[in-house]
């Protein structure tokens, strides 16, 4: 007998372990103080997150799904550090991302990109293509690999633009091209997780199927994780690897795709997965009505 063959083979990690975790969120709370002429019509404290937990695994999507006003942004706002936790941990990586400040938060906010729902509202209408899919780049104080045209002409070209119009301005662009170039300044810093917030909804039917593709490619390519939140179960069956449901705050079930669509276990999720065709223009109008809330309450650009 050889030694080779006395020696049990080796089996690699990867080979049998369940794909590592990159994000964990453990009861994530998110309090909002309302003033009387807020939500319900008088002040206090109200919770747009109520113990959330979820975790991404490093290389898959989760989709986040809920009817408007369940919380998915706010979650999402949370996980990326754009607003604080009123309570609960957030760890990406191995690092606590609540209790980040200064470098660390800088170099967090590299590994972490958002592409949002309006491509036009979030990409500055003044600025070159080049100069804002280089932005994150700048922001990071960071060399641009073979310097801003030829690294913004590769940028293009992946995302399936032409490389020629790095010098155009985003109005020159139609709603899919615009959402590519939001793809294509998140790449920029070869992030580890993109949260995509209803980054497809304001698109047309077959637009969206290629920018759906765009974003499974990509991911092919590099790896990289996706929290996707959105409302139209029918875009998530095409792209989540898992699925999170929301209701009022509350993740009522996780699984994985097709036994979340298949055989789904909570009776909120059973409703939603029914309701979808004829609620979902309802859901579209009071999506509008909560960000234009939003935006008016921070005055910002998202
Ligand atoms: N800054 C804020 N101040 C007060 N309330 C807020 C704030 N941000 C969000 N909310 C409220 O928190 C709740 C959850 O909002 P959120 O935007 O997270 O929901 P959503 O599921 O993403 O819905 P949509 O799909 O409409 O964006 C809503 O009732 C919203 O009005």
């Amino acid at each position: 007998m050889t030694t080779s063959e006395a020696v049990p083979r080796q089996v690699a990690p990867s080979e049998t372990a369940a794909p590592e975790t990159l994000l964990r969120a453990r009861n994530l709370v998110k309090e909002f103080t309302v003033s009387g002429n807020g939500l319900l019509g008088r002040s206090g404290r109200f919770r747009a997150v109520d113990d959330v937990s979820l975790e991404v695994r490093k290389g898959e999507t989760l989709a986040l799904v809920g009817e408007s006003g369940s919380g998915k942004s706010t979650t999402a706002r949370l996980i990326a550090r754009l607003i604080d936790t009123t309570s609960g941990t957030i760890e990406f990586d191995g690092r606590e991302v609540h209790a980040l400040t200064g470098k660390g938060l800088h170099s967090f906010r590299s590994e972490v990109q958002m592409v949002f729902q309006d491509p036009y509202s979030s990409l500055n209408p003044k600025h070159t293509v080049e100069r804002i899919v280089t932005a994150p780049l700048a922001y990071q104080r960071r060399p641009i690999p073979g310097g801003a045209r030829a690294f913004t002409r590769a940028l293009l070209d992946r995302v399936g633009l032409d490389p020629d119009h790095a010098t155009r301005f985003p109005a020159q662009f139609s709603g899919g091209q615009a959402q590519r170039i939001g793809i294509a300044r998140a790449l920029a810093v070869s992030p580890k997780l993109i949260i995509a917030d209803e980054a497809v909804s304001a698109l047309d039917v077959s637009v969206q199927a290629q920018v759906i593709n765009l974003l499974r490619r990509l991911q092919d390519e590099e790896g990289f994780s996706y929290l996707f939140i959105a409302h139209d179960l029918a875009v998530v069956r095409q792209i989540a690897t898992r699925v999170a449901v929301m209701n009022g705050g509350r993740i009522v079930e996780t699984g994985d795709r097709d036994s979340v669509f298949g055989a789904p276990q909570d009776d909120y999720t059973k409703k939603l997965l029914a309701a979808v065709p004829r609620i979902r223009p309802e859901w579209d109008a009071a999506r509008r009505r909560n960000e234009q809330a939003r935006r008016e309450r921070e005055g910002t650009e998202l």
